[in-house]
């Protein structure tokens, strides 16, 4: 039977981030994967979205630049955007496999499920481990109605081969609004369908309606209120079905959602709690087995799922396991991106959290869309609404074409507590979107 210091189960970004570091700290370890090597972010989520979102950021922009010197590029030529796609997703898996047989590791294809706490089996075979790291990540959740056969999925559309004339997403948070600026960029007739009246829950409730607004202005209908019942075939299309609402379309994403993949790993043989949210966890990321350890979109936790976590987690489980970290978990302030058009994005305390305690809190709104790095491209909107706390920025929310590259800046000062005094001793390239940070924190 084959024995290492420590097997991960899934070879995503919290499995290639720990398997890695633990390896290149001297520990024999194995990585299991069922599907392809890399997960998620690299084959099926962060990166071929993003390449897609290129293409609406060139319509974008020569839409806004349209009667200024530019003509806009109607539609994107979708097979073509499709196969520049491939060029970044095909060699995905065998490059993340060979990268971590070259690190020494042990690769293994198949599905894991524990036997006891001390021993996982896969294909049959036996692999015994001082420790375990669970990071499965999580896989789209499916609307349970009638006709759920027909479906898609965001592993789907990152893969049509034609664009269809008219699109549907049922559901209204990432997944649904960044795949539906991509198809409306396209050259779709795009539909969102929403169960209540508030997309995007986790964002500033005034910024995401800034966000419909804009989008409803290229086009993109939205229909809030509707609960999907039914999807039956007819003909070449399919016919959505709810109590206040029917409509025909070309072709239904179901952006519900995302479930963690926990069902098979036969996590009770290991005394491992779970549930409906993913694996708990202690601030050591450690299970209620204390040598098994889960990281990832697979954990039920407050932050967000999403790739710069998982590598976060990943990282700081090596070093626990590598003798180097000793104290729990503290996550730095987590930017999150809706990658649409226009782009929103968020970071620290959120404006509803500051307004429950105004005593502490402040929320200041500055309108940058007059700005020279706007209005150099029309942008059509460019708000931030800020947090300051004890005269420091915690928290800032960003709509633009370029909330993506603020965030991050604004993260940095949030992170290192860097105050307006320190950011007027800095000089920035100019002009530049962090050029800007001096007059934005004023
Ligand atoms: C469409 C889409 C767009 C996204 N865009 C972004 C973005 O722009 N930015 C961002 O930060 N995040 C984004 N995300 C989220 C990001 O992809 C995830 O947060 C990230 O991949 C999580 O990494 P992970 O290692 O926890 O899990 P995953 O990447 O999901 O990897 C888990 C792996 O475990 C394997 N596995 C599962 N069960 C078993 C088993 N029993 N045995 C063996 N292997 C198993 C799976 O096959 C998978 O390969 C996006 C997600 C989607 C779906
Ligand atoms: N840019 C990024 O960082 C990025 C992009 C895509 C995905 N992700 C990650 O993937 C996760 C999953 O994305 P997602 O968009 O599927 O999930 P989500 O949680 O962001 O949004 C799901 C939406 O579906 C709605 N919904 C739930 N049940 C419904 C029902 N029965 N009928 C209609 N609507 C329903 C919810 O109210 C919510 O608005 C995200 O939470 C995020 O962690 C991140």
């Amino acid at each position: 039977m084959k024995k290492y210091d420590v097997v991960v189960i899934g070879s995503g970004p919290g499995g290639q981030v720990s398997s890695r570091a633990l390896a290149a700290g001297g520990r024999k370890v194995a990585v299991v994967e069922e599907d392809l090597w890399g997960g998620t972010c690299p084959n099926r989520g962060c990166d071929p979205k993003k390449v897609l979102v290129a293409g609406m950021e060139a319509v974008d922009r020569s839409n806004q630049l349209d009667g200024k010197g530019l003509s806009p590029i109607r539609s994107i030529n979708w097979p073509g955007l499709m196969e520049f796609k491939r060029t970044f997703t095909d060699p995905v898996s065998s490059s993340s496999k060979e990268g971590l047989a070259r690190r020494g590791i042990t690769t293994v294809d198949g599905s894991a499920k524990f036997v006891d706490s001390g021993q996982i089996e896969v294909n049959g075979q036996a692999i015994k481990a001082d420790t375990f790291i669970i990071a499965t990540g999580r896989r789209p959740a499916v609307l349970d109605i009638e006709g759920k056969e027909y479906l898609k999925n965001s592993a789907d559309f990152l893969e049509m081969e034609t664009l269809p004339r008219k699109i549907t997403f049922i559901g209204a948070g990432y997944i649904a609004f960044e795949l539906a600026c991509i198809a409306n960029a396209a050259g779709s007739e795009v539909t969102v369908i929403h169960h209540n009246a508030r997309p995007l829950k986790g964002f500033d409730e005034g910024l995401v309606s800034a966000m419909v607004l804009a989008m409803r202005a290229k086009g993109i209908r939205f229909v809030f209120d509707v609960d999907i019942a039914k999807v039956s075939r007819q003909g070449g299309s399919f016919l959505l079905e709810a109590d206040n609402y029917e409509d025909k379309t070309d072709c239904v994403v179901c952006a519900t959602g995302r479930l963690p993949n926990l069902e098979t790993l036969g996590l009770e043989n290991a005394g491992v709690e779970y549930g409906r949210r993913g694996v708990e966890v202690n601030g050591f990321l450690q299970t209620s087995n204390p040598s098994i350890y889960a990281c990832g979109d697979v954990v039920a936790k407050k932050q967000p799922g999403l790739t710069p976590v998982a590598r976060f987690e990943a990282k700081y489980i090596a070093q626990r396991l590598l003798g180097g970290e000793t104290g729990s978990i503290v996550y730095p302030p987590v930017p999150s991106i809706v990658f649409g058009s226009p782009k929103l994005a968020s970071v620290g305390i959120s404006t509803a959290d500051a307004g429950k305690e105004p005593q502490k809190y402040t929320v200041k709104e500055v309108d940058m869309t007059r700005w020279f790095n706007y209005r150099r491209i029309n942008e059509p909107v460019a708000k931030a609404k800020l947090v300051y706390g004890d005269g420091l920025l915690v928290g800032a929310h960003i709509l633009s074409g370029t909330a993506d590259e603020l965030v991050d800046y604004l993260a940095m000062v949030i992170a290192l507590k860097i105050s307006k005094q320190q950011l007027s001793q800095m000089v920035f390239g100019f002009p530049t979107i962090a050029a800007d940070l001096q007059s934005l924190l004023r």
